[in-house]
């Protein structure tokens, strides 16, 4: 039987699974790929991969191509910790200012422009740009959007004369619902054909966030010595993330690919598709 390729996001918001791979063999008979969800949004849609997580979004430029797996997502509720906008001035004072977006995301982007049209009626010049963290925000720019590890470290560490908003909190303020960022997608030709390994793909994957989860002290201790992060830091951001995927979600999910529509961000609204797998 061969293995299905299977993508994964190397950013602490799926420590959990990253734990579970690589201390508890829950990657046993997967071909993996770890990266950030740039990368990985790029290899499914080029048929590199069978099953990734990917930004929310990317599924909705490409439903007729993908089947969304059950039962997993990542999300949260208001405040994420890692979906950070570090501005050189106050929100509300944003207009058709330069703002930068790092080049690891996609969902992000859409959100960001979601909440300074509608809450703030700004409308920016966007540029998509690999961030230097040791100069976050450009000479010639106002501000800067960082996602996963690098909004983390943002968020803990403050320069002075900056301004920070956490956007799934700009989000819940103006729709009321959580943020859906990512989700896992599967090709549908794969789905297909390949039933038995999707459904290992599946039993992997959301017992294995469960099982990273329930063992949480280990899979923090795994990464403490190469992260910038406090044990404390860590273990509050993982009750922060979360991981599954129920009709709240999803309704919340569909939410944003509405407005996204409405902005011209994607071309449709596309409906959640689910995988059958046995659950
Ligand atoms: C909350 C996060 O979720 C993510 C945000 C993504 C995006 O903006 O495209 C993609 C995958 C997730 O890693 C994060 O990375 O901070």
């Amino acid at each position: 039987m061969g293995k299905a390729k299977l993508g994964h996001i190397n950013f602490i918001n799926c420590l959990p699974l990253t734990y579970s791979f690589e201390k508890e063999g829950f990657g046993k008979g997967l071909n993996i790929t770890s990266a950030v969800p740039t990368v990985l949004n790029n290899d499914i849609v080029n048929n590199r991969l069978d099953v990734s997580p990917v930004s929310s979004i990317v599924y909705a430029r490409n439903s007729e191509k993908f089947l969304i797996m059950p039962d997993v997502a990542i999300s949260a509720d208001g405040n994420v910790q890692s979906i950070i906008l570090v501005s050189k001035k106050p929100i509300e004072e944003l207009t058709n200012d330069k703002i930068i977006l790092t080049a690891k995301s996609a969902t992000s982007h859409c959100l960001l422009k979601i909440v300074l049209n509608k809450a703030y009626g700004a409308r920016p010049n966007y540029y998509i740009r690999i961030i230097d963290m040791n100069r976050i925000i450009p000479e010639d720019a106002t501000a800067t959007l960082l996602i996963g590890d690098d909004a983390l470290y943002a968020n803990h560490n403050h320069q002075e004369g900056f301004y920070y908003y956490d956007i799934g909190m700009e989000w819940k303020k103006l729709t009321g619902l959580r943020m859906v960022y990512a989700v896992w997608i599967i090709n549908r030709n794969f789905a297909k054909s390949h039933a038995d390994l999707l459904q290992l793909v599946f039993d992997r994957v959301t017992k294995g966030f469960a099982n990273g989860y329930q063992k949480k002290k280990q899979a923090i201790e795994m990464i403490l010595n190469h992260k910038p992060f406090s044990f404390a830091q860590l273990d509050e951001y993982l009750e922060v993330i979360k991981w599954g995927f129920s009709q709240e979600h999803q309704r919340a999910l569909l939410m944003f690919y509405e407005m996204a529509h409405e902005m011209n961000l994607i071309d449709h609204v596309p409906k959640i598709e689910l995988a059958e797998v046995i659950r």
